[in-house]
């Protein structure tokens, strides 16, 4: 753990410091300031509350003297009204606006306790292996003996780690199984008793976390690189992929008449970043940006063909929430060995079922216009799931009245779209992917019990070379495994579209430029 977060000047007791030193404890005047620091962090990448356990002591208020919950309350203060939340309605409102961190909420009272607790933990969690093992299998420590599943474990352990929300001392570990049962409880409870996380626009401007080179911002410089094929979301840092999304965003929803403000829409932003885990090599808020100007770009190809105007809107929100909480594996690892995730879906389009739930939370939270169209964002999101690619490839094959619903191919097709960007953007991407199977096939080694986890050694941590050679020297299997999955799935896609609709022609050209210099590099 390496900080402690003091909010409101609590008392500490000296116990506390006999586990960790003093000098590690930040100290903030209110909440707000607090929420700007871990914002601030998590954009710049100096802390993504991911890879270690951290814990917010909150120093509750003395008097509250109000009698409308503080959600329900809209004040001009709203500062001073978010530093007046209990450490309850703290600890939700954390939870909600930064579901992947592992951040912890407790009471001066607590603190030694929780403190004693996340240390106990911490030692495992930094491994990025056990994490991800944790975030799936919930109940798993990383131990070096093999894990066979949920169902196998006796149910007193098998809920170790499934924090049910409490107050005062919730060693908030992240989890998939938590955060899809915290979704689910507050969808049945309806809970507006709960901080809504419009406080927070109401207090913070937001716009200013976002930290750009006010020349490049004054200019077209972001939108000429999201009008483009050229798009390279790779070099793009955190602040500036939020920027691109809310360009594209702001414009098809002004096209489509669903009003957001400017600090709503960045706040529904920050969560979507938040909602994603930033240590993923692939699957991560910077894939989720890709893909959502990738489905942007195929819409205006294609915007005679849509009826609605909303539809746009439509698919680019579903493409940016279209991954949101993916543990950077696959269904075959949530389902065997069994997760209790995997469980609850019965094992079918599990991770894409997840997505969608956690996403609806957040829509119905930051933007519920949207889900009025519900079925629109759950079809586009489950036709991502690849064990269905070849069931859309014989459909377009069989002709126009057998067509897939188009929505579900611009975003199907955009998923898989970097193997059609240009070949320098495209190998990036390759990299990338090339790295998150390597992880998932070492998480596999040792969830068998054929390796330790302290012997892993984690990939593609030292920046990417720029030029496509280089890359080659450093990744030689990327043209093999490109070969592969173009010849296999990319390639019948894209011609596919090419065929029904003669403004995707494009895609088809590239893949089949890349694929010739895969087939260059392979002989
Ligand atoms: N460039 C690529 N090379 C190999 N596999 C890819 C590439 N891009 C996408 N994929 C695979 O296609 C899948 C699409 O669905 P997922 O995002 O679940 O996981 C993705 C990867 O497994």
């Amino acid at each position: 753990m390496k900080t402690i977060f003091a909010v409101n000047g609590p008392d500490l007791c000296p116990e506390l410091f006999s586990y960790f030193p003093k000098s590690n404890v930040v100290h903030f005047d209110s909440v707000a300031d607090l929420l700007l620091h871990l914002y601030t962090n998590r954009i710049s990448g100096a802390n993504t509350y991911e890879r270690t356990l951290s814990l917010v002591i909150h120093q509750q208020p003395k008097r509250r003297g109000r009698s409308k919950p503080v959600g329900l309350q809209s004040s001009p203060a709203s500062d001073a009204v978010l530093n007046k939340i209990t450490t309850a309605e703290l600890s939700h409102l954390i939870q909600k606006q930064f579901p992947t961190f592992s951040l912890s909420v407790t009471t001066p009272t607590d603190a030694s306790k929780a403190v004693a607790h996340l240390l106990e933990r911490e030692q495992l969690y930094s491994n990025r292996l056990v994490r991800v093992a944790t975030w799936m299998y919930n109940d798993y420590v990383g131990s070096n003996e093999p894990y066979t599943g949920h169902e196998s474990r006796p149910a007193a352990h098998s809920h170790a780690n499934h924090d049910s929300y409490s107050p005062t001392c919730s060693a908030n570990v992240y989890t998939m199984l938590s955060h899809l049962t915290r979704v689910r409880k507050r969808r049945k409870d309806q809970d507006s008793s709960f901080p809504s996380s419009k406080l927070i626009s109401s207090a913070l401007d937001l716009r200013k976390l976002i930290n750009i080179p006010k020349d490049k911002l004054s200019s077209d410089h972001y939108w000429n690189l999201i009008s483009t094929w050229d798009f390279c979301a790779t070099s793009l840092s955190t602040s500036e992929l939020i920027w691109c999304s809310f360009l594209i965003l702001k414009k098809v929803a002004q096209d489509a008449g669903f009003e957001i403000s400017d600090n709503n829409l960045f706040l529904f932003l920050l969560t979507v970043e938040t909602s994603y885990h930033q240590g993923n090599k692939f699957h991560n808020f910077r894939h989720a940006v890709d893909v959502m100007q990738a489905t942007w770009q195929l819409c205006c190809q294609l915007e005679a063909r849509f009826k609605k105007s909303s539809s746009i809107l439509l698919v680019c929100v579903a493409a940016i929430g279209h991954d949101v909480g993916h543990p950077g594996t696959n269904n075959a690892l949530m389902c065997d060995p069994l997760s209790p995730v995997a469980q609850l879906y019965n094992k079918s389009s599990v991770l894409e079922n997840f997505h969608t739930e956690i996403f609806s939370d957040l829509l119905q939270e930051h933007w519920p216009q949207i889900l009025e169209e519900q079925s629109i964002l759950s079809d586009t999101i489950l036709a991502t799931d690849m064990a269905l690619h070849s069931q859309y490839v014989e459909q377009m094959d069989a002709g126009p009245s057998e067509q897939p619903n188009l929505l579900a191919l611009v975003i199907k097709a955009a998923d898989i779209s970097n193997v059609t960007r240009p070949l320098h953007i495209s190998t990036k991407w390759a990299v990338l992917i090339t790295c998150e199977f390597n992880e998932c096939a070492a998480l596999l080694k040792r969830i068998k019990g054929n390796d330790t986890y302290e012997s892993y050694m984690p990939e593609c941590e030292e920046p990417m070379p720029d030029c496509v050679e280089s890359i080659l020297i450093k990744y030689p299997s990327i043209p093999q495994g490109q070969l592969m999955f173009i010849n296999a799935f990319a390639e019948c896609l894209f011609a596919g579209l090419a065929e029904c609709f003669q403004e995707l022609k494009f895609l088809h050209n590239n893949v089949k430029a890349n694929k010739k210099f895969w087939e260059g590099k392979c002989k």
